[in-house]
């Protein structure tokens, strides 16, 4: 880890290093173009090529931290922007505002540059997310919740259980666990919780209390200890395993997140990158727009970040571009750009972008705002293409899924497993616990499906009580196995209602992706299984074989 930081921080100085020698070498030419101005006749796009260097400069030194430089080269480029606008543009009036005083102020600029070559570099901040390939571990506490941890480990829960709360200050803390404890406990939990993240540097892992006291002042007082939800006893377990899986996707989201980065400066761009990537994002950077939405397509971003200010480009045009295609509408762009007035980035937003960070931006703030941006924008496109009841993807867009999956394999030919699955005798569930419990059902196979399969599998609710599930390099020898293990572990687990406990068992269906022209077709073979699986007996796997079931 450490030498990793260190080639990052070496590769930020190289980009310092980069920086400051372009910028020398275009003040030294744009400092010798003015003095020939007083004689010659400076022209409209002289004047553009000044204002694109101070505008550039104004976005960008104080990235690299030569944040004196930036001001500096700010003021200035406020003081020709007004004449570029002109319509009556002339070179007497260029004469005018770029005089001696103008020329001087210039080449101050240099003189700051070579400053900022000598200040120390700023800290990298550095990584501190909660690792996705890292599984939630639930630390349970207290012999009274013995029955509970036994109930969490059939939900397909990596749990550790310690009989004595009081032995707490001997548990291992780590960033990836959620601790189960009695609400009576709370104090002395929260405080090792606590002192356990400071020491660590990492932020305080979620308590979920269980007791029998309910009500608004105990449930306030749970609140205001840092607990992160109360379940009576005896515990709903689906709810809770529903909770422990929200809580934890939550921890994951609010780490990473996708990016598309488009500025045509490439070191700053390359600045950006390493310091979004160094906070654990996926940062995909272009400096031309050419293949702009071939990009989209392939990398499917949360958020874009966009430079307005690309000549021969403009960024607002672009966004408009990306809004031509309805895939696209609610993708959300965020302008990066050194404008600072309120009315011009009011009107570049209303023109199809949705929010504007100002250049220049410290390392934090840009990592502190692109995440929750990306946060948000997560949540925001769950709420279009998830289910509401189990969050696993809804029915059109698990047949989108389905259809980026078929084209993937149709290019690359890696074997892909398709599975139907549908719930055993479930109208009987209903008729005999209500349709609320029956949901509960619904929702502890999403959440088991959810733990026990891969990030890069496809999860979806294709109807009622029917769902379908796209395996991506996987065979179906190797879903066969999988899907047992899950139809045995589901059958484990057991609902509570007021007609007492009971148990529920699934049938899946699987077909090979790879044997099909047209996608659908896949799902019409999964559902064949399926039904003869459900011909045999329920409560298991039947693979389609183009000629023969197994
Ligand atoms: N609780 C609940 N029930 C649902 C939902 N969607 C569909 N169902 C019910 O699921 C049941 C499906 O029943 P059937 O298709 O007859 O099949 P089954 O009883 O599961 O029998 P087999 O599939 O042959 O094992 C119906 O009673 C639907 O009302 C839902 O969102 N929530």
């Amino acid at each position: 880890m450490a030498s990793e930081v260190t080639a990052i921080d070496n590769r930020l100085m190289l980009l310092k290093t980069r920086f400051a020698d372009r910028t020398a070498s275009q003040l030294d030419d744009m400092l010798r173009n003015l003095r020939t101005w007083h004689t010659g006749e400076p022209t409209h796009g002289n004047l553009l090529a000044l204002y694109q260097l101070l505008h550039r400069l104004s976005g960008s030194s104080g990235t690299f931290g030569f944040v004196a430089l930036g001001r500096h080269a700010s003021v200035l480029e406020l003081r020709i922007k007004p004449l570029l606008e002109r319509p009556d543009f002339s070179a007497a009036h260029v004469r005018h505002i770029v005089n001696a005083d103008f020329i001087g102020q210039l080449s101050q600029l240099a003189d700051l540059l070579q400053q900022g070559r000598e200040a120390p570099p700023a800290s990298v901040p550095r990584k501190a997310v909660v690792s996705d390939t890292q599984d939630t571990e639930l630390l349970v506490l207290g012999e009274a919740l013995t029955e509970l941890a036994t109930a969490l480990t059939h939900y397909g829960f990596n749990t550790r259980h310690c009989l004595q709360s009081a032995d707490i200050s001997r548990q291992h803390w780590h960033e990836n666990i959620t601790i189960i404890a009695l609400a009576r406990h709370l104090v002395e939990i929260s405080e090792w919780n606590r002192s356990q993240a400071r020491r660590l540097q990492q932020k305080e892992v979620p308590i979920l209390c269980t007791g029998e006291e309910d009500g608004f002042s105990s449930r306030y007082r749970l609140a205001d200890l840092g607990a992160s939800g109360l379940f009576t006893l005896p515990a709903d377990v689906p709810r809770l395993a529903e909770r422990i899986e929200q809580l934890s996707q939550e921890r994951q989201q609010a780490g990473g997140g996708k990016v598309l980065l488009l500025d045509d400066d490439e070191e700053l761009a390359e600045h950006y990158r390493l310091v979004l990537t160094n906070a654990g994002m996926d940062v995909r950077v272009m400096s031309h727009p050419k293949g702009l939405l071939d990009t989209l397509a392939e990398f499917r971003p949360d958020i874009v970040l966009m430079d307005i200010h690309m000549p021969p480009f403009s960024g607002v045009t672009l966004s408009r571009m990306i809004r031509f295609e309805p895939e696209w509408l609610s993708l959300p762009i965020i302008y990066l750009s050194s404008e600072q007035d309120r009315d011009q980035q009011l009107r570049a937003l209303a023109q199809g972008a949705d929010e504007f960070i100002t250049k220049p931006i410290s390392d934090r703030l840009l990592i502190r705002t692109v995440r929750i941006l990306c946060y948000r924008a997560r949540q925001l496109s769950k709420l279009v293409s998830c289910d509401g009841l189990t969050g696993l993807l809804n029915h059109s867009h698990i047949k989108q899924a389905l259809s980026h999956e078929h084209a993937r394999v149709q290019r690359l030919g890696h074997s892909t497993t398709v599975a139907m699955l549908d719930l055993d005798h479930f109208k009987s569930v209903n008729d005999t616990h209500g349709h609320t419990v029956g949901d509960r059902v619904i929702k502890a196979l999403a959440n088991l499906l959810q733990k026990r399969l891969r990030n890069t599998d496809h999860l979806g609710r294709y109807g009622g009580e029917e769902f379908v599930v796209i395996l991506p390099e996987c065979d179906l020898p190797q879903a066969n196995v999988m899907f047992e293990e899950i139809c045995h572990q589901f059958a484990e687990l057991s609902f509570n209602s007021s007609e007492g406990e009971f148990r529920v068992t699934v049938s899946v269906g699987l077909a090979n992706l790879n044997q099909f022209i047209q996608a659908e077709q896949v799902l019409n073979a999964a559902d064949e299984a399926l039904y003869d699986r459900k011909q045999r007996g329920r409560n298991g796997v039947s693979c389609y074989a183009s000629s023969t079931l197994s």
